[in-house]
């Protein structure tokens, strides 16, 4: 698993969010935008030349494969090809969970990108966010947990628009945590999830990141 270092501090990575961030925006309405324009075919035939002549730009230094997950010195996470909440990710809805007193929030706009059902939240992003979800509400520690069993109940459709979402946790058993999460329309909860959350018995990236930590602090003192 491809998990690494970078020593920066936090003012850095708001300073680099606030340059990727509008960026991801911008091509969430691209997105948003082929889905639901109505001009002529010639319009898009040139719209499509732009956007070629934009992927060619940014082609110009490219990493190899994916974004990988960076950690500064206080273990402040850039998951920012992340699939669920990526913030160079324009595929992940502009998703930003935050945990208080151990209970997990979030509020995101599900628009056009994101449809299954006419009008309604495809059932697999409904997963997708949840398994999210109870991924952050399980995590402690500067520990991940990953999806071992993830159980949705679609209780009813979910209009495009704005969903919240809450997790918690409901037990724990050794490496085991157990997590129930909810997406709720403003009519209350439309799916439900329980999730098993394993902490890996092994976790070398986490062991390397915390002694590259230690290495840098005698370095510095
Ligand atoms: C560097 C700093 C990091 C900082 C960090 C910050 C985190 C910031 C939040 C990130 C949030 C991301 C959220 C995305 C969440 C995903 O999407 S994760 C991706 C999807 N999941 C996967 O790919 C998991 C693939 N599976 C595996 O890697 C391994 O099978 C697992 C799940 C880690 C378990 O492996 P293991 O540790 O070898 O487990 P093992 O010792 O066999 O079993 C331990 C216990 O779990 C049970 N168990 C094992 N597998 C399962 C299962 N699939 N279902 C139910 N129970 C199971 C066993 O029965 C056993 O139970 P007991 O006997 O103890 O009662």
């Amino acid at each position: 698993m491809d998990f690494r270092l970078e020593d920066i501090d936090d003012a850095e990575v708001e300073r680099r969010l606030s340059i990727v961030e509008p960026l991801t925006d911008a091509v969430r309405e691209l997105v948003d935008a082929v889905i639901r324009t109505e001009v002529d075919d010639a319009e898009l035939v040139a719209a499509r030349e732009q956007i070629e002549a934009i992927v060619a730009r940014l082609r110009a230094q490219q990493k190899d494969k994916g974004y990988g997950v960076s950690f500064t010195r206080d273990f402040t996470g850039m998951p920012w090809g992340n699939a669920a909440t990526g913030a160079r990710n324009a595929v992940a809805p502009p998703l930003r969970i935050k945990k208080v007193d151990g209970v997990t929030r979030a509020d995101v706009v599900l628009g056009a990108a994101y449809e299954g059902p006419g009008g309604h939240v495809h059932g697999g992003i409904a997963a997708l966010l949840l398994d999210q979800l109870v991924g952050e509400t399980a995590a402690a520690d500067h520990m991940p947990s990953f999806t071992g069993t993830l159980t949705v109940r679609y209780l009813r459709p979910t209009p495009l628009g704005p969903v919240t979402l809450e997790g918690r946790v409901t037990g724990t058993d050794g490496r085991k945590t157990f997590v129930h999460g909810e997406l709720s329309d403003a009519d209350g909860v439309t799916v439900e999830a329980e999730a098993i959350m394993i902490q890996p018995k092994h976790f070398p990236a986490r062991d390397a990141i915390i002694s590259t930590i230690a290495k840098l602090e005698n370095e510095r003192s």
